[in-house]
C-alpha cells in the first residue's frame, strides 16, 4: 500500500495522476467495525469495477484544529498502525490529507472537485452520517449531488451495538470509563495499544481509566497474560517485568479485575 500526503499546497501536483480509484472517506482513528464495512464495501466494489482501492483519510484530527481545543485529544491509534491495518485489509493507496485551517475553510464543493474528482474518483463510499466541508456543511445529499457525472456514491447503514452506534467518539467514551467489555464488541477485537519498556505508552493511544485489569502482553513472538494497572493518562505497572525487552510490546485489554 502507498501512503500519498495531500496538503492544500501540493494538491494540484497530484491532480490528474490517477487512475479511476474508489474511495473509502472518513477520519477512521481505532478502525472499529463500523470503519470496517465502509472500506469492505470500497474493496468490493473496486474489485467489481477493476479499479485500485483507495482510503481518503486526515491528520491531525479536524476536532484538533477548528472549534474548542481546551481538552487533549486522546487517539486510538496512530498513523502507522492505520496504515498496517489498511494495508492487511488489500487497501493500495491511503491518501492522507494534512488537516489545517486552509483544508478545514474549503466549501463542500471544492473540496469535491480537487480531492476526489482530481484525483479520479470513480465511485465514493461513507457511512449515511458522513459530512465534510468547511464547519461541516458537506453532507451524503451534497456528495452525491456534487460527484454526478464523475463518480458513484454508497453510503452505508450505520453499524450498531446494543442499539447504539459503533463510533471512536463511544470507544474513547468507554475507554474513560474503563468499559473494557464494550470494546471489544466495537472493534471485534481487544482494544490494544504499543507500550515501549523504556518510554511506556507510545504517542496517539490512549489508556483505559485509572483501575486493575488483565492484559495480554505480545512480547517479542510470546503471550504472556497478567495484569496491569493504569495509574493515570500515561503510566501504568505490569505485575510481569518486561523491562529488558527494548522492543515495543503490544498490549491487549481483556477485562476489568478487582484487585490484585
Ligand atoms: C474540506 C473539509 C473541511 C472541513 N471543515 C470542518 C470544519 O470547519 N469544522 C468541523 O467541525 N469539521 C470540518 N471538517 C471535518 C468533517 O466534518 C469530518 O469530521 C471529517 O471530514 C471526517 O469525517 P468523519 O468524521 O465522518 O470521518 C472538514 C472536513 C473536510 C474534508
Ligand atoms: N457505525 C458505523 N457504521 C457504518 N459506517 C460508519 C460507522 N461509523 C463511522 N462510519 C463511517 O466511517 C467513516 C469514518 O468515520 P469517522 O472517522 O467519522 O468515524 P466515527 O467512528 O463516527 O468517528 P467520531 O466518533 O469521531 O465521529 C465515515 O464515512 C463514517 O460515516
Amino acid at each position: 500500500m502507498q501512503t500519498i500526503h495531500l496538503t492544500s499546497q501540493n494538491m494540484p501536483e497530484w491532480q490528474n495522476q490517477f487512475q479511476r480509484q474508489v474511495f473509502a472517506i472518513g477520519f477512521f482513528d481505532g478502525l472499529h467495525k463500523g470503519h470496517l464495512s465502509v472500506i469492505e464495501e470500497a474493496k468490493r466494489l473496486a474489485g467489481d469495477c477493476g479499479v485500485p482501492t483507495a482510503v481518503m483519510s486526515f491528520f491531525p484530527h479536524p476536532k484538533t484544529v477548528v472549534g474548542n481545543q481546551q481538552t487533549p485529544f486522546h487517539y486510538l491509534i496512530p498513523l502507522e498502525e492505520k496504515q498496517a491495518v489498511l494495508e492487511e485489509l488489500g487497501v493500495d493507496t491511503l491518501f492522507l490529507v494534512h488537516f489545517d485551517r486552509d483544508i478545514a475553510r474549503l466549501t463542500p464543493a471544492d473540496f469535491v472537485e480537487n480531492f476526489l474528482i482530481g484525483l479520479n474518483a470513480v465511485h465514493v463510499v461513507c457511512g449515511v452520517d458522513f459530512h465534510y466541508g468547511s464547519k461541516g456543511s458537506g453532507c451524503t445529499d451534497t456528495l452525491k449531488k456534487q460527484g454526478e457525472g464523475h463518480f458513484g456514491v454508497s453510503f452505508i447503514e450505520l453499524m450498531e451495538y446494543d442499539g447504539e452506534k459503533i463510533s471512536s467518539t463511544r470507544i474513547r467514551q468507554a475507554l474513560a470509563k474503563g468499559n473494557i467489555d464494550v470494546l471489544r464488541k466495537l472493534l471485534g477485537k481487544f482494544y490494544a495499544v504499543n507500550w515501549c519498556p523504556k518510554n511506556g505508552l507510545l504517542p496517539f493511544y490512549s489508556l483505559p481509566a485509572p483501575g486493575q485489569y488483565e492484559v495480554k502482553l505480545h512480547i517479542n513472538n510470546e503471550i504472556v497474560v497478567c495484569n496491569a494497572q493504569v495509574l493515570n493518562e500515561k503510566e501504568a505497572r505490569f505485575t510481569h517485568d518486561f523491562n529488558r525487552w527494548s522492543n515495543a510490546v503490544k498490549i491487549e485489554w481483556i477485562r476489568s479485575v478487582e484487585s490484585f
